[in-house]
């Protein structure tokens, strides 16, 4: 079995040897520039056309929990990937734990009002403000899937009454669920801190607007873990200095790096990271994958592939 390699950033020399250790079967190969050589699969991100095109291959995996990029490249490269060339994606592959740090850490800072007590430190001001409740505190997390319902779980631990927005219902222990766009206005109304975690796809670009953020709770708080474009990022900025938004926490932006007189950067509201919510971990994502060929190559069921008309 052959299997080609690519991603812009991270080191061959750490993860060739790891794969083959883990498909003792395979040959596997940095991919660059020039080789047409045969290949089975592909292990991919942000990849060249020319990689990939003409290849008869029995499937792609994206390096990340995201297909948008890979997506958007096939929306105008269509001859890149046949459609019966399956895609696979991540799943959770330990981003899972990663965004219940990220999430947990935020929820707490607001809720114990660690920003605002930073304000006040910095005028010098020893003053008590008054607790939030709990129940004043609901939660709602934009996506219930793989990465959503991690997130619900760890701060259902926490006892914040908690909801989530997808495509269809959730069974999830502790967590109210909505579903679709006629329940949108429903899960929005009364959510104090609004999680993002969908992925980015033609119908959820764009979703938080200032009509979303004006359905929120007043004094919300948004965190956006997923991409930088489900945000609208001037209504954000509206809604932070009009007093509605009490603050944001930002890991991705509409564009990364986001640069530098952006006015996100000097607002006093928001905080950011850049694009670290959650990376892919090589042990993890090798173990996933090659567990997944394993099937795939047996003929057995798989998780993790992608709905390309769905677009995730
Ligand atoms: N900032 C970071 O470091 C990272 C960000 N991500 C982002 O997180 C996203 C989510 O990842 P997973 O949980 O693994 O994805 P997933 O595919 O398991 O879950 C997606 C969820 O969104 C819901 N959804 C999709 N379209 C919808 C629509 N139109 N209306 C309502 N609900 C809709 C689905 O029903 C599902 O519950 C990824 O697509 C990626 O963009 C992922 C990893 C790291
Ligand atoms: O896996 C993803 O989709 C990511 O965004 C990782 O950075």
């Amino acid at each position: 079995m052959e299997i080609i390699f690519y991603h812009p950033t991270f080191d061959p020399a750490c993860w060739l040897p790891a794969l083959r250790k883990a498909l003792p079967g395979a040959n596997v190969r940095e991919w660059r520039k020039g080789d047409d050589e045969p290949a089975d699969y592909a292990l991919v991100w942000h990849p060249p056309v020319e990689m990939l095109r003409g290849r008869e291959l029995k499937g792609v995996f994206a390096l990340g929990a995201g297909v948008d990029s890979i997506l958007s490249k096939l929306k105008a490269h269509p001859e890149m990937l046949a459609q019966h060339i399956p895609l696979f994606r991540l799943e959770d592959t330990g981003m899972g734990l990663q965004m219940q740090e990220y999430a947990v850490s935020q929820v707490l800072h607001w809720f114990r009002r660690f920003d605002d007590y930073q304000a006040l430190k910095q005028q010098a001001r020893w003053l008590e403000l008054e607790e939030y409740r709990r129940e004043d505190f609901t939660i709602g997390i934009l996506g219930a899937g793989v990465l959503g319902a991690k997130v619900a779980a760890s701060l259902s631990a926490w006892g914040f009454p908690l909801r989530c927005w997808s495509r269809s219902h959730k069974d999830l222990p502790g967590v109210t669920s909505f579903a679709g766009t006629e329940e949108l206005g429903e899960f929005l109304h009364g959510t104090r801190v609004l999680i993002n975690l969908l992925p980015d796809t033609p119908a959820t670009k764009g979703l938080i607007d200032l009509n979303v953020i004006n359905q929120l709770a007043d004094n919300s708080y948004i965190m956006n873990l997923a991409r930088g474009v489900h945000v609208v990022e001037n209504d954000l900025l509206q809604a932070l200095d009009s007093g509605k938004l009490r603050g944001a926490m930002l890991d991705v932006f509409s564009r990364e790096p986001l640069p530098a007189d952006h006015p996100l950067w000097a607002h006093p509201r928001v905080a950011m990271t850049p694009h670290v919510a959650a990376a892919t971990r090589a042990d993890e994502a090798i173990a996933f994958i090659a567990a997944t060929i394993g099937k795939l190559e047996r003929g057995e069921i798989v998780n993790g592939r992608v709905d390309r008309v769905r677009g995730y």
